[in-house]
Formats: structure tokens, sequence, C-alpha cells
């Protein structure tokens, strides 16, 4: 079986039909125009029973919360403002009575942003939960933020903390545990309830730079990679600059490690911006309360990208989630 990302590959369209069209398969979300003043973007997330959630992780609020929060991140990685959403839901019978609570879930987060829910599909399943979201957003003309952005002298950037919702999903499926009862509760929180970087997608609209984005859904490892093989360029990344939650700093060294470079879903963004507009980039998120963390710098070479940790640099590989081949280190 080949794996997620070469199966994306192969179905690359070879011509593009509309020359509104400016971004299709290959980034976090596609943009096209429809006026001389907005890009639109529209992407679409799915949450499958067993790879995504189970009863005993997720409950069906925190499924819908998630599902839409997976796509709102993407829209923002775009630098875009979320619109509209469309929900499928493929539902065995057990779950029908949970359909009002998921969609509660989704009402919650969707209202914080002014979305508007405006369609979907409703199927029956015979094999689990499924939810798929399309979300539509917005952005300004010239104000999309492609993974294709990355340049030689850039400083690489993330917002918020790393690896928590994969602590998270470990304290639910009871692979490690912790005493501390409010860390625990809060890494648990990160993985059911992620919070999607839009404010941060806003900060970044407002300040005149070139930026490259990805949200962080597979792992810093794999999505500083596809930024890297976008742009053509050497992703370097110092480990003891990643930021550390007060919460995740209770699991053990080796925890706190994978976690945050190949844990996923932490739907944080991964910046790159010029050196000359970092500082007004960091007074900006600093005025506004977003973290924001200089993890690395970009430079010249093959699109691979480097952990140096005490000295000792190592290639990262795409070490994060990839569907259809096995996650394990
Ligand atoms: N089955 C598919 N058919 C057509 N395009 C696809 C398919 N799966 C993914 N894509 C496209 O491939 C690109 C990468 O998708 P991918 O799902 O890896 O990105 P993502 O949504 O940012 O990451 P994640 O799904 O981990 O949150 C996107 O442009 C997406 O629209
Ligand atoms: C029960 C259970 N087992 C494992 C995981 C971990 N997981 C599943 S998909 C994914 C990457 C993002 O998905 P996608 O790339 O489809 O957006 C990750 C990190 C989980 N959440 N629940
Ligand atoms: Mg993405
Ligand atoms: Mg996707
Ligand atoms: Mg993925």
């Amino acid at each position: 079986m080949v794996d997620e990302f070469s199966l994306i590959q192969s179905i690359q369209p070879k011509e593009k039909r509309h020359k509104d069209l400016m971004t299709g398969i290959g980034d976090d979300a596609a943009v096209y125009r429809t006026d001389h003043h907005a890009e639109q973007m529209i992407c679409m997330d799915t949450m499958t029973e067993g790879i995504h959630f189970t009863s005993a992780t997720m409950k069906a609020y925190d499924i819908g919360w998630k599902a839409l929060a997976a796509n709102i991140s993407d829209i923002a990685a775009m630098g875009g403002f979320p619109d509209y959403y469309l929900v499928s839901v493929a539902m065995p019978s057990e779950w029908s009575s949970e359909m009002k609570e998921m969609y509660r879930g989704m009402e919650d987060l969707g209202s914080m942003f002014q979305m508007d829910l405006i369609g979907g599909d409703t199927t029956s399943s015979r094999s689990g939960l499924v939810i798929t979201i399309t979300a539509v957003g917005h952005a300004e003309q010239g104000k999309v933020f492609l993974r294709s952005g990355a340049k030689p002298g850039d400083l690489v950037f993330v917002t918020g903390y790393l690896g928590e919702s994969a602590a998270g999903l470990a304290l639910l499926l009871k692979d490690i545990d912790i005493n501390d009862q409010k860390a625990k509760h809060q890494l648990i929180k990160s993985h059911q309830r992620p919070m999607p970087q839009v404010e941060a997608a806003r900060l970044l609209r407002g300040i005149p730079s070139r930026f490259a984005v990805n949200d962080i859904s597979d792992g810093l490892a794999s999505e500083a990679n596809e930024i890297a093989e976008a742009s053509g360029v050497t992703i370097n990344i110092n480990y003891q600059s990643l930021p550390v939650s007060k919460s995740l700093s209770q699991l053990d060294a080796h925890d706190q490690r994978r976690f945050m470079l190949s844990g996923g879903e932490d739907y944080q963004l991964l910046i790159t911006a010029p050196e000359e507009n970092s500082e007004v980039l960091r007074d900006v998120f600093m005025k506004h309360g977003v973290l924001l963390t200089k993890i690395g710098v970009v430079t010249r070479g093959r699109p691979e990208v480097y952990l140096i940790d005490k000295g000792t640099k190592t290639l990262l590989t795409k070490s994060g989630y990839n569907h259809f081949k096995s996650n394990k280190e």
C-alpha cells in the first residue's frame, strides 16, 4: 500500500481548466479568485471512528468541535478567515441519538467566527462514524500564505505549544499517566477541543510581509518537511527553542520529544518570515497576547529538515502521522 502523501501526489491533475484557480491540490486549502478584491478558499477534512477518535477518546460534542477545528485550521493556514461550512455524516444507528450533540460542538466553535452552516449530507454507515466537513473562507487579494513561500534567510516560528494533543491522547488511551490532575485535564482538553489559530492568521495578515504557513495536523516534523519541499529550501529547527507548556513538562523527556516533533493534531501554525520583519512580527503577537516562538532558520539547500539538539544536527524526516503507514516510531 502506498502512503498517504504519495497517493495524493498521484492524483494531482495535469492541467488547470480555470484561470481563476490559483492553488489546487498541494496546500492546506484551494484558492481561487472570485473578484478583484478577495481570494476564496475551500478545504475538506474527514474524521473516522477508530482512526481519529474512539468512544474512549472523544464524546460526540468533541467530535463535532474537532472536525470543524481541523477545517478552520486549514483556512487559517492559508491566511484566510472562515465563513461557511458543510457537513457530511455517515452514521451507524447507535450514534443517531448523538447527532445533535455533534452539531452543538460545531455550532459552539463556528459561532466564535460567525460561521454559517450551509449544507451537508447524511447517510447510514455499517462501519463506524465518519464526519467530513468542507469549509469556505476568504482573504484579501494577495494575502494568501502558501507553503511555497519560504526563502533562505527566513526565520521559522510556531504559534502556541506543541505536543499537548498527542500527550492528551496517550493519557486517554492509558499509554502514559501523570499525577498532576490539572495538567492531565489540560492535555486531554488540547486533544479533544483544539483551538484553530484564526487570530494568529489575522495578525499575520496585518503585517506587510511574505510568509509561508502550514498548520500542524501531522506533527512538526511532517509539516516542516512540507514547507521545505514546496519552497525548495532547508529548514533547521533548534530543539531547545521549542515551546514546552507547563502541562507537557510533567512528562518524561522522551515522551515530550516524540509528542512535540511527531505527535500531530496541535493545529498550531508553522510560519516562516523574512528576518527583517521578525521584530514587528514578535511585537504584534506579543501585543495581542498570542504566543509565538522562534524555533529555527531557513537556509539554501536540499528540501530537508534538520533538528539541532545541543549542537548535534540530525535529519528530521516526515515522522508524523501518515495514513496507510505504520505510525509507530
Ligand atoms: N482524496 C483526495 N483527492 C483530491 N485531493 C486531495 C485528496 N486528499 C488530499 N487532497 C489534497 O491534497 C492536499 C494535501 O492534503 P492534506 O490532507 O495532506 O493536507 P491538510 O488537510 O493540510 O492535512 P491534514 O489532512 O493532515 O489536516 C490538499 O490540497 C488536499 O485538498
Ligand atoms: C484513537 C486515535 N488514535 C490515533 C490518533 C492520532 N491521529 C489520528 S489521525 C492523526 C493526524 C491528523 O489526521 P489527518 O491527517 O487525517 O487530518 C493523528 C495524529 C487519534 N486522534 N485517535
Ligand atoms: Mg493543513
Ligand atoms: Mg486534509
Ligand atoms: Mg494528515
